[in-house]
């Protein structure tokens, strides 16, 4: 046991079964693909889709979507900019523990602030050589409008909501992100398009196996 923090009598205990012992047995390398974007530019679409594609090639991973945890871990938070700071914190943590346990983290929020997600990567490689990787869904608010899945832009446009990301709240695009998913010839691509770059991308940087 070693004392970490300052003098706040908290201490680290390392169990003898590690990550890289999990690792081996699932041979995978635990990471997190951090997928932001405008609300309705298809962030859980893409994060089912990945998860599928993973399942099927025998690979474990779990999905933390941000509408979902708004449900439980998250249920006390709102959406002005501390919550959504907060937000992003918890599931940041949450997905380090997804990483350290072996799986491949696919977390999915809009996450609109810069300084957030730089917090989330910063946390990551520091404390257990997790890497992170960032899937901008850079899609343009007329579609996400226009698909309104669940009826908020609407709302928002009519001022009944306040503080819509896209409408009266910001969203700020990543500058550092490994992938970019956007329109082709202006239109969407096929949710199965778009996972399989991710999956390209993990089996590039050796992910999917553990050698
Ligand atoms: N004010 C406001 N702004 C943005 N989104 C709102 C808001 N109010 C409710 N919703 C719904 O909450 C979902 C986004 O939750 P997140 O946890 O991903 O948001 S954040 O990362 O903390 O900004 C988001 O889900 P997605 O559409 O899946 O992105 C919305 O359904
Ligand atoms: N690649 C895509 N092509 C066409 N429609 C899509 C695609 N991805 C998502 N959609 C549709 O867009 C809407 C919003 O998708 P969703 O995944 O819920 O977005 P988000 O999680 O970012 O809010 C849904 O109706 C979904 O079916």
């Amino acid at each position: 046991m070693s004392a970490i923090g300052n003098g706040t009598n908290i201490f680290w205990h390392e169990c003898p079964v590690g990550k890289s012992e999990r690792q081996k047995l699932l041979d995978q390398k635990g990471c997190v693909v951090w997928i932001t974007g405008l609300s309705g530019s298809g962030k859980s679409t893409l994060a089912c889709s990945l998860s599928r594609e993973l399942h099927a090639k025998g690979k474990l991973s779990y999905v933390l979507d941000g509408d979902n945890l708004r449900h439980g871990l998250n249920k006390d938070l709102g959406f002005k900019f501390e919550d959504r700071t907060e937000n992003i914190r918890r599931v940041g943590e949450v997905a380090k523990l997804f990483a350290d346990a072996g799986l491949i983290c696919i977390a999915s929020l809009i996450s609109p602030y810069r300084k957030d997600r730089d917090a989330c990567r910063a946390m990551l490689p520091d404390l257990s050589f997790i890497e992170a990787s960032t899937v901008y869904m850079n899609m343009p608010l007329e579609l996400c409008e226009e698909r309104d899945a669940k009826g908020l832009y609407k709302l928002a446009r009519a001022k009944k909501i306040k503080g819509f990301t896209g409408i009266d709240d910001p969203y700020e695009p990543p500058l550092n992100c490994e992938i970019e998913l956007s329109l082709q010839d202006g239109v969407c691509p096929p949710p199965g398009t778009m996972s399989g770059r991710v999956v390209t991308y993990l089996e590039e940087k050796g992910f999917l196996e553990d050698k």
